[in-house]
């Protein structure tokens, strides 16, 4: 019995869950990774149903910013009793715990926990941690990461904020730097000894302690209301001449003597790793966002019954029509690969981050570069996933009672901060011009030196089209996007200066640079499916096939190009298209169901387990501060005199 199915649920839904051609929990074990992770994610759920002190006391879209701000500090002020869900060892628990409490709201600690305390721990020398760690991880320290300043936010290169060894800007966006942290890692240019030696990460308290008001030389303050993330305070800091010992520099790589002598890191970029552990961490995450919105549209798809297929023979449900299902399940499908793609994105970082920490450096342009390649895409797709979603889910997806509107609003946030997209597909294809140039390539851009690559795909049916035929593909048509770029940059050096050639070249050098990130995702989703056990073969394989096909087919220029692929090949895989969106559609409210998303991490009304939209909608419209009374107090302020002047003339 599908555990999903209980009584009183929408009928339409349960008649759903009752075609699961797989078992549900199985799939939901392999989805998260394991059964250790899911045992994580029920003692989570559980211990916060258990605690109303950790609830949000009426639903988040209907507070003001006042309300987000006192309801997120309430709840990490009720996690404060919690700190036994707190655990250091149990990152994946203590992630979701925190997840989980504050879902979409961006609590005003968010940088402390993903940024500040990571960044401490990696590049604040032993003693500097010895001092600051405890003190960070008890709560009596709070920061957070303040790099980006009015000005600049891209260009570290020439942030204003200097921090001169013994020597007026503003820092402004990081999160919780308005109004709630002591201190900041402040990331500034060093000058010492009258010479720049670029950015470097500082360590600075900028409020009292005890009265927690701002030092003097520094004034703080909130930049106000956002697209989303209002829970949090994210803030601006100016500093004015403003003194910190030499000390407060985080030397575990590079440091300034007593007499101002500067000692060079083994690489100027390890003072970046900030941003690579987060862009490591934020795919997995942001997937889990489109994860919600897919969710939240085919249940409600399942529910919501309109227009008639056969006249007379009563309404159906849109999930049943072909458009409906093409706006869902290549999403759907999406899902899947971005999380694989995460998941091995965050092992990959782990193992590369310990060899850094052993001055091994070798990685670190490779993690540079999947990060920011993977950040850039994903974000992106996630966004796009989203917003298709919305527009499933017709005028209810426009309202907060869905929970998409929010979905949509945290996750575009994901596309700029911790790089902008565009920057960070740059980033990729200045490593990917440094590999077409090495006579021998590793790993991940091995393909680029494949000299007897085919001609032409061998394609026959989508039946039949295996991984190694699917990888050969995508191979071909990374190696020509990523060579043409580089040959159009190698001409255009020709006639210009470098950097103009550069960007004369970078609309084709960002195409390469998707190109590369796609193959590394395809390949990854097959491998992944590939050790899955064999009940989850048929479904997750019709995913990857939809994902596969659907990026082939809406790209297909790139494999026509040259006659590598015929139209009646992109026909085919058209049909295989089709053919996997009919398979996934008797099992996708199964599918989604081992997303095991809680309700209090989807947030909808429409997305909701049992499928009782309709009541659940009036419920939710009594939230409104509008229907306190039945006739609002600005009608009779304002339009009852006019209406009765009116009539008065008539
Ligand atoms: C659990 C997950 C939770 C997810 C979220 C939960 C919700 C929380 C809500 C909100 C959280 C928001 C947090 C956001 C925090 C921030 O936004 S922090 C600020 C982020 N800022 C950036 O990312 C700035 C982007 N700009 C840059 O990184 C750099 O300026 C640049 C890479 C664009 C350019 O670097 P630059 O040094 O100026 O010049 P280049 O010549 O391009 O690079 C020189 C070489 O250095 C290599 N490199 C660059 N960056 C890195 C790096 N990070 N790591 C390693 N190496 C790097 C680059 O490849 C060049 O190498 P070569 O010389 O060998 O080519
Ligand atoms: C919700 C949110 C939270 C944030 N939290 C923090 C935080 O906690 N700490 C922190 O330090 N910062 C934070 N930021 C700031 C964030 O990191 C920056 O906004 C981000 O790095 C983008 O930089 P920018 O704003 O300077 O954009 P810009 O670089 O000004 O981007 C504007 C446009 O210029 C283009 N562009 C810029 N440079 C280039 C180039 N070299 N080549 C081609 N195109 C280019 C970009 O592609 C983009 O289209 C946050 C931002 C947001 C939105």
């Amino acid at each position: 019995m599908n555990s999903y199915i209980k009584e009183g649920d929408n009928p339409d839904i349960t008649e759903e869950r009752k075609k699961a051609s797989f078992n549900v929990d199985a799939l939901t074990t392999f989805y998260h990774g394991g059964d250790k992770q899911l045992q994580n994610r029920r003692e989570v759920e559980k211990y916060i149903e258990d605690h109303k002190e950790l609830q949000d006391t009426r639903p988040t879209p209907f507070m003001s910013r006042d309300e987000l701000i006192d309801n997120s500090l309430r709840k990490i002020a009720g996690m404060a009793k919690f700190n036994e869900m707190i655990d250091m060892n149990n990152i994946d628990r203590t992630t979701y715990f925190l997840q989980l409490v504050h879902v979409r709201d961006s609590m005003a600690f968010s940088l402390h926990y993903l940024m500040f305390l990571p960044v401490l721990n990696s590049q604040a020398s032993p003693d500097q941690l010895s001092e600051w760690l405890p003190k960070s991880l008890s709560g009596t320290i709070i920061g957070t990461y303040a790099q980006t300043e009015m000005g600049h936010g891209t260009n570290l290169s020439k942030l204003e904020t200097t921090a001169t060894y013994d020597p007026k800007t503003s820092k402004w966006w990081p999160g919780s730097l308005g109004k709630f942290c002591n201190h900041a890692i402040i990331v500034a240019n060093l000058w010492t000894n009258g010479v720049c030696e670029g950015p470097h990460p500082f360590f600075v308290q900028i409020r009292n302690l005890e009265t927690h008001e701002s030092l003097p030389n520094i004034k703080l303050g909130d930049i106000g209301p956002k697209l989303s993330l209002n829970g949090s305070d994210n803030g601006y800091l100016v500093f004015d001449h403003f003194r910190i010992p030499r000390n407060n520099m985080l030397m575990r790589y590079s440091k300034v003597l007593p007499d101002g002598t500067y000692v060079k890191p083994p690489n100027a970029k390890l003072a970046y790793g900030g941003m690579v552990f987060v862009r490591s961490m934020m795919v997995k995450d942001i997937a889990n966002h489109l994860a919600n919105a897919v969710t939240i549209a085919t249940r409600y798809s399942c529910v919501r019954r309109q227009g008639e297929m056969k006249i007379g023979a009563g309404e159906v449900k849109i999930l049943d029509y072909q458009t409906q299902q093409y706006r869902i399940f290549p999403f759907m499908s999406k899902v899947f690969a971005f999380r694989f793609a995460g998941q091995q994105l965050q092992e990959i970082y782990k193992e590369i981050s310990k060899e850094l920490k052993m001055g091994k450096l070798s990685q670190l342009a490779d993690i540079h570069a999947l990060s920011s390649g993977l950040k850039a895409l994903v974000t992106f797709e996630v966004q796009q996933g989203i917003e298709q979603c919305r527009l499933a889910c017709g005028g209810h997806g426009f309202s907060h009672a869905s929970g998409i509107p929010e979905l949509a609003a945290f996750s575009c946030g994901s596309c700029t901060y911790e790089g902008d997209n565009i920057v960070l597909l740059l980033q990729v294809a200045k490593f990917l011009m440094s590999n077409c140039t090495n006579s021998v390539s590793s790993g991940v851009c091995a393909y680029l030196q494949e000299k007897n690559s085919s001609k032409s795909s061998d394609l026959t049916t989508h039946q039949q089209y295996s991984d190694k035929q699917i990888i050969q593909d995508f191979e071909h048509v990374a190696r020509k996007s990523v060579l043409r770029a580089f040959d159009k940059l190698r001409l255009t050096s020709q006639t210009c200066q470098k950097h103009e050639a550069w960007n004369r070249c970078s609309v084709e050098l960002c195409k390469a640079a998707r190109w590369h990130v796609r193959l590394y995702i395809v390949r990854n989703f097959l491998a992944t499916i590939a050790i899955a056990q064999d009940e989850l073969k048929p479904v997750l394989r019709a995913l990857a096939q939809l994902f596969i096909f659907d990026l082939q087919v809406s790209n297909k220029g790139d494999f026509l190009e040259n006659g590598y692929m015929k139209i009646q090949q992109i026909e085919e895989l058209k049909e295989g298209v089709w053919q996997a969106m009919s398979t996934i559609r008797n099992d996708a409210v199964s599918i989604v169901d081992a997303f095991a998303i809680h309700e209090f991490e989807l947030k909808s009304v429409l997305g909701r387990r049992d499928g009782n939209v309709y009541p659940g909608l009036f419920e939710w419209a009594k939230h409104s501060q509008l229907n306190k009374n039945d006739v609002h107090p600005a009608f009779d302020k304002y339009l009852a005199p006019i209406i009765t002047k009116i009539r008065s003339r008539m």
